[in-house]
């Protein structure tokens, strides 16, 4: 039986024809420090390889983190988790309602207000205007932006706008959360008070794809990580695992503090509401 959410996709590339290349020397594929491997197709033009064979399977339940360096290709797979990019070979089965939280400025208006950019942003993610009139209040608590709800979106710093939007997102319930970096510009503070909702949210159904150069915000969202090298999945495992092969031990040894310190973090809430 097939299952009703879930990530399938088997030998998938992404590949960015790039018609303006100045490399006319470029015979074979060229792997550089960072970035994808810049190669020819077969017209012989002049491609980015950003993601190469990815063979990824993820199911209800699953919060993966992606690390790896500049230009690794973390942000394109998300775009192709997302359905924004097609796969160039292979293929991309994404089965449930997905919602990115990445490119800030999709599906916002920056000369409107916070609140009517809730309506908006939910719009674009599927939402109808009742749905979002009805949780509007919700989400405009949550974001404890106040005042500013009632100023242009362009008077917002960063982590303003990621406050926005995850209170749009996690309220919707979507069934895939694709989450890229930007949403470590929040304060710790609100973070804290994000990862329960995430947490929640993942609970109830739901994949959680979280790309993230920040070990902290992946141990405390995530509890399996994929390390993307040029493209390609160099490794995929537990997150201390792989974080220590990417990094080294000091790393891996503060994802395990981080872990350790939530763990006790939920037995004190446990025995507080106990
Ligand atoms: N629209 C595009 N056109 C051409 N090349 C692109 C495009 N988007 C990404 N790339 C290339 O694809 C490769 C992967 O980029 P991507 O943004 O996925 O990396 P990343 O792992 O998210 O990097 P970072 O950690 O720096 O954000 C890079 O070589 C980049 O130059």
């Amino acid at each position: 039986m097939t299952e009703h959410v879930g990530i399938d996709t088997h030998d998938a590339w992404v590949e960015f024809p790039i018609f303006d290349a100045k490399t006319r020397s470029l015979k074979k594929a060229f792997l550089g420090k960072a970035g994808g491997a810049i190669g020819r197709n077969t017209s012989d033009v002049v491609v980015v390889e950003a993601l190469r064979d990815i063979t990824l399977s993820l199911k209800e339940g699953d919060r993966i983190g992606l690390v790896g360096h500049n230009g690794a290709g973390k942000s394109t797979l998300l775009r192709l988790l997302a359905g924004i990019y097609e796969p160039s070979r292979g293929s991309a089965q994404i089965r449930g309602r997905v919602a990115p939280v990445f490119d800030l400025g999709v599906g916002m208006d920056p000369e409107i207000s916070g609140y009517e950019n809730i309506i908006i942003r939910g719009l674009f993610l599927g939402q109808t205007r009742k749905e979002m009139l009805s949780k509007i209040d919700e989400i405009a608590d949550f974001t404890e932006l106040g005042d500013y709800l009632e100023m242009p979106l362009r008077t917002y710093s960063t982590g303003m706008r990621v406050r926005l939007a995850m209170g749009v997102v996690t309220s919707i319930d979507p069934e895939i959360l694709l989450l890229d970096e930007g949403i470590g510009a929040v304060d710790a503070e609100f973070m804290k008070k994000a990862r329960k909702r995430l947490e929640a949210l993942v609970k109830r159904s739901g994949i959680l794809v979280f790309a993230s150069h920040s070990n902290e915000f992946l141990a405390q969202l995530c509890d399996t990580a994929m390390w993307i090298d040029h493209g390609t999945v160099r490794m995929h495992g537990g997150i201390e695992e792989v974080v220590g092969a990417y990094e080294g031990p000091e790393a891996a040894e503060h994802v395990a503090r981080t872990i350790r310190e939530l763990e006790a973090e939920n037995e004190r809430e446990k025995a507080a509401g106990a």
